[in-house]
């Protein structure tokens, strides 16, 4: 696994921030379904960069499907999203050819690749690439909601500003989700948006980044999905989330919350009302690496944007001299308004592949364990 991921859909991303487009391949898609094109367009818009606190780099980002889709409906053979790269700057990275960005991939890609990488705006690296993971996820989650999944992230923290959190009321929660899906800037407390952005553009101001802490729910998912132990659904998710750019931290429902509490505060007591259910969801959904029906809830922490513009110290990879370093171009000061939708999108790819796997696995109709 280098550029593909999934096991019964795999997603295979391609190309360049500088080359002439991005793009993705979707295989193994169910055949006959139909594609909501619009639904599609509007998660990339949510992606794309808009106003002072995001890059001033901007693509049109409308994705073109080469195959796979055929009069509104998948084939069911590869599916592939071709993104048109046409505002880069490519001499911004002439001026600093070789110098290291620091928290960037400049020095590992150096090292991974012997000076062969497109150094030019972070590459295979760049966060450009997160277009195509948009795009692709977008069929994915297209296809969990026709199941009845909802999924929807918000911006629980942007640097030391906080939102509220999800609910815990599944209903309400399920209204939350359909609010910040139809939000660009998604935070459930209204009142926290402007100071929020407000921060972004003073970080932008001072030539400086920020990052934050995403809390995204998924609801509808049916008990019984993942593969322990390798393919637990924790360990399939958090795979995934960490393929995306700048995401340095994952944990589900109470996470390191755990270490404060005691087994009777911490587990999730059960009860039945037609469905089997718990009355607490601090294991957010999962437990032994398979999905139990309730709330599956993750946390992802999204570092600030390592492109800043304030003069730092590096090395100058070509020359071996300690430099400093002062970056120019075009960057984001904050990454995790545009991610969220990265993160929905992803976790939908990881979430159908997974009820995949037990589709193929489920015994006749009929054929169900009795006591
Ligand atoms: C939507 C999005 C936009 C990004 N924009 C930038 C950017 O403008 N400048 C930058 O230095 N990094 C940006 N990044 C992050 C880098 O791509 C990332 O930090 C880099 O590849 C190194 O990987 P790592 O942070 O996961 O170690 C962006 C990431 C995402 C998800
Ligand atoms: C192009 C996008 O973001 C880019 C991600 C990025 C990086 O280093 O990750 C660096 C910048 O690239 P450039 O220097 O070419 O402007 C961002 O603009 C995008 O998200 O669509």
């Amino acid at each position: 696994m280098k550029n593909s991921i999934g096991n019964n859909i795999t997603m295979t991303i391609f190309g360049e921030s500088h080359g002439p487009c991005v793009g993705v391949t979707l295989d193994g898609l169910p055949s006959g379904f139909k594609i909501d094109l619009d639904f599609l367009y509007d998660d990339m818009e949510k992606r794309r960069a808009v106003g002072l606190i995001s890059t001033q780099r901007h693509e049109e980002d409308h994705p073109e499907i080469v195959s796979g889709f055929f009069n509104g409906y998948t084939t069911g053979t590869p599916l592939t999203l071709l993104i048109a790269n046409k505002d880069q700057h490519s001499k911004d990275y002439e001026k600093i050819k070789g110098r290291l960005r620091p928290g960037h991939a400049d020095y590992t890609a150096f090292e991974r690749y012997n000076g062969y990488q497109d150094y030019r705006g972070g590459g295979h690296f760049s966060g450009r690439l997160t277009a195509c993971m948009v795009a692709a996820g977008n069929i994915c989650k297209q296809i969990l909601m026709a199941k009845g999944v909802q999924i929807g992230s918000h911006m629980e923290q942007l640097y030391n500003l906080k939102d509220i959190p999800f609910s815990s009321d599944i209903n309400v929660l399920n209204e939350q989700i359909q609010q910040v899906n139809q939000m660009k800037f998604a935070v459930l407390d209204a009142a926290m948006e402007e100071p929020m952005k407000e921060a972004a553009l003073q970080a932008q101001k001072e030539g400086d980044s920020i990052g934050g802490i995403l809390e995204t729910a998924i609801t509808g998912y049916p008990a019984g999905i993942g593969d322990p132990i390798f393919g637990a659904l924790e360990s399939t998710l958090t795979q995934i989330l960490y393929s995306i750019p700048a995401v340095k931290g994952v944990s589900f429902g109470l996470g390191f919350g755990f270490a404060n509490l005691k087994g009777s505060q911490a587990n999730d007591p059960f009860y039945f009302d037609g469905q089997i259910r718990t009355t607490t969801n601090n294991n957010a959904g999962i437990n032994g690496g398979i999905s139990n029906g309730m709330p599956i809830l993750i946390h992802t922490c999204v570092k600030p944007t390592s492109s800043i513009y304030k003069v730092q110290n590096s090395v100058d990879y070509s020359t071996k001299q300690n430099v400093k370093l002062q970056i120019v171009g075009r960057h984001d000061p904050c990454i995790i308004h545009r991610a969220r939708i990265v993160v929905d999108n992803m976790l939908s790819f990881g979430l159908l592949d997974a009820w995949m796997s037990k589709a193929a696995l489920t015994p006749f109709e009929g054929e169900q364990y009795e006591s």
